[in-house]
């Protein structure tokens, strides 16, 4: 454990702290839920209102050539393809993760047939899991989702796989996948592997092309700061491309969508990830939040986001391990995303107490209270602060009040 002096003095030295101006960071507020949704960047709001006043107000219908609204999925995507080792022409901004699965996954499965198993794990987001369950039961069955242990997954690569699809780090205990090695052992068998990087992006440095990686989805809400429900991304890897055959074989994936044929043929390249028209204001709020990873070295984001975390732990468990707070993360660092959990019992009732005192995390059942440590805007002082009041709420048992203790629909 260290002293709020020494917190500070950490945050004088911290050479990434200049970025926190970027952001519009409520006061008396610690925003430690970044990995649910990212704060607003500064300078989005009039982007986005001039935007709407003059693409939208003045050009009209002329802003999709005027404006380049048609091209803002390749163009977001190849920004975004920067932060997560993709090289250009391979990323797409659009829709949801979600669906975004739907057409990696019929497209995987569509390139190895024959073999049987979709295999993931336990602590991947469900919405995943609920794609696959939605996808095998629209192609008719002969597939099967193989869900296990994040730790037996290695083993469980078998010769009758076709997918591996996995989300890197686990959404509750921040736990990371070695993703280079599974995808290595998932090619050996003959298959093919599609990654989720919702808590990745913009969270620590990927390297999609040094991993060989076959498919990847994430979203743009959370450490992308792209607003609620921005656009997602997909990544094809280039050689795959063009041997895909999109299930949204929408007409914004058309070869020539204002041909206007009937019938369908795929663009070349990432395009044919396309499906209808995109979102243009929020690929706009987007394209404008990406602004803040301007000259920012991912390395020395990774090592603030690990030093912030090891600090956050050692307070928590110093101050409230006698409280039954229990790590739920791993304790090494390198197995680690850029958020930390704890077990905690009446953790809803605990995270609802602390956000009142001002601390914003969130909690997971069943009993997971989980931060999100997100380097441009959150400073050594803040989760020392955040370790003391979550003290206060444990020692004078704050949450221990009805109103605390009724559930939200949205957790
Ligand atoms: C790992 C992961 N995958 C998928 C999703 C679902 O994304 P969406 O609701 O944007 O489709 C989320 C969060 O909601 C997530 O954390
Ligand atoms: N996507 C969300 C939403 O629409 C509302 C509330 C939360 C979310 C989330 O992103 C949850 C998130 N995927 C998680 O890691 O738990």
């Amino acid at each position: 454990m260290i002293t709020r002096a020494q917190a500070e003095a950490l945050d004088l030295a911290d050479p990434l702290k200049g970025k926190r101006q970027l952001f519009v960071l409520p006061e008396n507020t610690i925003y430690l839920d970044g990995n649910s949704l990212g704060p607003l960047p500064r300078h989005v709001a009039e982007r986005l209102a001039g935007a709407v006043a003059e693409e939208w107000g003045q050009s009209l219908i002329r802003g999709w050539n005027t404006h380049g609204w048609f091209d803002l999925p390749r163009v977001l995507g190849d920004r975004i393809g920067k932060l997560i080792g993709a090289k250009p022409g391979t990323v797409l901004a659009a829709d949801s993760t979600s669906i975004n699965l739907v057409k990696v996954l019929t497209a995987a499965l569509g390139l190895r047939p024959g073999r049987r198993v979709i295999l993931s794990d336990s602590g991947n987001f469900p919405s995943d899991l609920y794609v696959a369950q939605g996808v095998i039961k629209a192609l008719g069955g002969g597939v099967e989702l193989r869900i296990v242990a994040p730790e037996e997954v290695e083993a469980a690569l078998g010769d009758d796989l076709a997918v591996l699809m996995l989300t890197e780090v686990d959404y509750r205990t921040g736990r990371r996948h070695d993703m280079k090695t599974l995808i290595a052992k998932a090619q050996a068998k003959g298959a093919l592997a599609i990654w989720d990087l919702c808590h990745s992006a913009g969270a620590f440095p990927v390297d999609l092309s040094g991993a060989n990686t076959d498919f990847a989805v994430g979203c743009g809400y959370k450490y992308l700061n792209g607003g609620p429900g921005a656009p997602a991304f997909v990544y094809v890897r280039p050689d795959l491309q063009d041997k895909i055959v999109p299930s949204l074989s929408g007409w914004m994936g058309h070869a020539a969508p204002f041909a206007f044929d009937l019938d369908y043929r795929p663009a070349q390249g990432i395009d044919r990830l396309r499906a209808g028209t995109p979102g243009v204001l929020s690929m706009i709020a987007l394209d404008s939040a990406l602004d803040v990873w301007d000259g920012v070295d991912l390395t020395l984001l990774r090592d603030k986001s690990v030093r912030l975390a090891d600090l956050f732990i050692s307070e928590v468990e110093g101050r409230c391990g006698a409280y039954g707070l229990r790590l739920a993360s791993p304790r090494d660092a390198a197995q680690r995303g850029s958020q930390v959990s704890f077990h905690c019992d009446d953790g809803y009732a605990v995270m609802q107490a602390l956000i009142a005192q001002g601390v914003i995390g969130d909690f997971r059942a069943p009993d997971i209270i989980r931060f999100g440590l997100t380097p441009l805007y959150i400073g050594f002082t803040d989760v020392w602060d955040a370790a003391r009041i979550l003290e206060r709420v444990m020692a004078e048992r704050l949450w221990d009040q009805p109103q605390f203790k009724k559930r939200a629909a949205v957790t």
